[in-house]
C-alpha cells in the first residue's frame, strides 16, 4: 500500500498541502478531485519523491520503496527534442535497467507512429506515449495526473477499461481528473481536496452525493454570485 500520512508542503511562505492523509491500495482505483490549484500535483510529487522538503511520512509498506515499484504520468510529459517516440520508451526502461519488451501488443491498441519524433506528436499523442512507457513496465503501483487529458473519446474509453483491468491484477492507481463522470465510472473511492486539504474521503456507494457535495462545499460564494447574474426565473 502507498501511505501518506500528515503530508505538508510549503513553497516559500505559501502552504499548499496541510496534513493530508491518503492511501492507494492495491487492486484500486484511487480518485483525487479539486479545484485548480487545489494541491493535487503538488501530492502526487510529493508521494512519487519529486519534492524531497514535505512534513510528514510517506512511504510504500511493502518495504521496496515507492519509486521501485510505481510509475508516474506527468501532467505535461516531457520529451527531449530529436527522439522518437520508440527511443523515449527505450530510454524510460534502460533508466530503470529494464530489459525493453517488443512495443508492438501495446501500440496495436494506442497507434502511435513510434518512428516519428515525440516533439512532433499532438497533446493526446504524447499522453499515450508516456502511458505506453508506464504500461510496458508492470508497475505495482501507478500515479496518474491527469491522464485523460487531451484523449479523444475513444481513447478515453480505452483507458478506463485498461484501468480496470490493471485493477483487477491487482495494481493500485492514483488517479487525478477535472472530468467527475470518468472518475465515478472507474474509481472504487475518491478524495476531494481543497485547498491544500482532504475534504472528504468518498466510498464508491457515496459518489451520487459528489457533484451536489462539491458545487455546494466547493462554489458556495460562486453559485451566489452566478444567483446575481442569471437569476432562476
Ligand atoms: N514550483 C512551485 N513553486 C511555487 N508554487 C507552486 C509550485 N508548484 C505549485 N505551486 C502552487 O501550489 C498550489 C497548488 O498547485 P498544484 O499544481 O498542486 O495544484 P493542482 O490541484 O494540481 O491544480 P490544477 O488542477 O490546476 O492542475 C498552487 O497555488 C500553485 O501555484
Amino acid at each position: 500500500m502507498l501511505l501518506i500520512e500528515g503530508l505538508g508542503k510549503n513553497f516559500g511562505p505559501h502552504i499548499v498541502l496541510h496534513h493530508v492523509d491518503l492511501a492507494v491500495r492495491p487492486g484500486t482505483l484511487h480518485g483525487l478531485v479539486g479545484a485548480n490549484g487545489a494541491g493535487k500535483t503538488t501530492l502526487l510529487h510529493c508521494l512519487y519523491g519529486l519534492h524531497a522538503d514535505y512534513r510528514g511520512i510517506v512511504r510504500e509498506t511493502g518495504g521496496r520503496g515507492i519509486r521501485a515499484s510505481t510509475g508516474l504520468l506527468p501532467y505535461e510529459p516531457y520529451f527531449y527534442p530529436r527522439i522518437t517516440g520508440r527511443e523515449y520508451v527505450e530510454f524510460c526502461l534502460q533508466a530503470r535497467g529494464r530489459p525493453v519488451p517488443s512495443l508492438t501488443g501495446w501500440n496495436e491498441l494506442l497507434e502511435l507512429p513510434l518512428d516519428q519524433y515525440a516533439e512532433d506528436y499532438s497533446a493526446g499523442m504524447k499522453k499515450k506515449l508516456a502511458l505506453l512507457a508506464l504500461l510496458v513496465q508492470n508497475f505495482r503501483y501507478l500515479i496518474l495526473d491527469e491522464p485523460f487529458n487531451g484523449l479523444d473519446l475513444s481513447a478515453n474509453l480505452l483507458l478506463m477499461e485498461v484501468l480496470r483491468r490493471l485493477r483487477q491484477q491487482g495494481t493500485g492507481i492514483l488517479l487525478t481528473s477535472h472530468l467527475l463522470g470518468s472518475l465515478t465510472e472507474v474509481c472504487d473511492e475518491i478524495t476531494v481536496l481543497a485547498e491544500g486539504r482532504v475534504l472528504r474521503h468518498y466510498p464508491a456507494a457515496d459518489f451520487a452525493r459528489l457533484p451536489t457535495d462539491l458545487l455546494g462545499q466547493l462554489h458556495q460564494q460562486k453559485l451566489a454570485a452566478l444567483a446575481t447574474l442569471l437569476p432562476l426565473s
